[in-house]
């Protein structure tokens, strides 16, 4: 099951949720970006500009969507590359969590870790992101969830739910059988 959605939509915080809940392997592709470089992602895009960090993310993309099981929280940029849509489609079942510019500035507003926020009108960047991928957010997903005032714990049960009529079952944990 694989995430998609802008930055600040919950995409990490979701995942992380989720598959602790199905007892399932969660990766986020930044951090496996992260531990593969041996860098941040400031520090890719600083050094290799944003096309070298797209060329590691479609790495990244291809080798983990196809791990059985992941929970998969992608970077609010991978629908951008043709490539890893195809990935995502093809290859699981993909949620686009969904967010209003305000709640992603919100979301976003301290956390210096996103480079291309760090201007002096990210509100402007968002929405332009926004215009720019809210379509192919689209295109991608099965599953479309708007994540504005819904804590992160319901919003993993309204996930569940949703994810059910896909056949998506929890693992039993081993102490839990009987
Ligand atoms: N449903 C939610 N309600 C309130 N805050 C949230 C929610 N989802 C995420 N957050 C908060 O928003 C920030 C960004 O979330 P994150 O999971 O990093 O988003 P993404 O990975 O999509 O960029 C974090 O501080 C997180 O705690
Ligand atoms: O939207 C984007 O292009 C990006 C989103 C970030 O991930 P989150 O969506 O998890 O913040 C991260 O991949 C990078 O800073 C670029
Ligand atoms: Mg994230």
């Amino acid at each position: 099951m694989f995430l998609v959605g802008p930055m600040g939509a919950g995409k990490t915080t979701i995942g992380k949720l989720l598959a602790k809940q199905l007892g399932r392997p969660f990766v986020d592709s930044d951090w496996y970006i992260e531990s593969q470089t041996g860098a941040d992602i400031a520090w890719i895009f600083a050094k290799e500009g944003e096309a070298g960090f797209r060329e590691r993310e479609t790495r990244a993309i291809d080798e983990l969507t196809q791990q059985p099981q992941i929970i998969l929280a992608t970077g609010g940029g991978a629908v951008m590359c043709a490539e890893n849509r195809a990935f995502l489609k093809q290859r699981g079942i993909v949620v686009y969590l969904n967010a209003a510019v305000d709640v992603q500035l919100a979301r976003t507003a301290k956390d210096k870790s996103r480079p291309l926020l760090q201007q002096p009108n990210p509100r402007k960047i968002l929405q332009d992101l926004y215009s720019t991928r809210d379509p192919l957010y689209r295109q991608v997903a099965h599953i479309i969830m708007p994540t504005g005032h819904t804590y992160p714990r319901h919003m993993v049960n309204q996930l569940l739910q949703q994810l059910q009529s896909f056949g998506l079952s929890t693992v039993i944990a081993p102490e839990h059988k009987s």
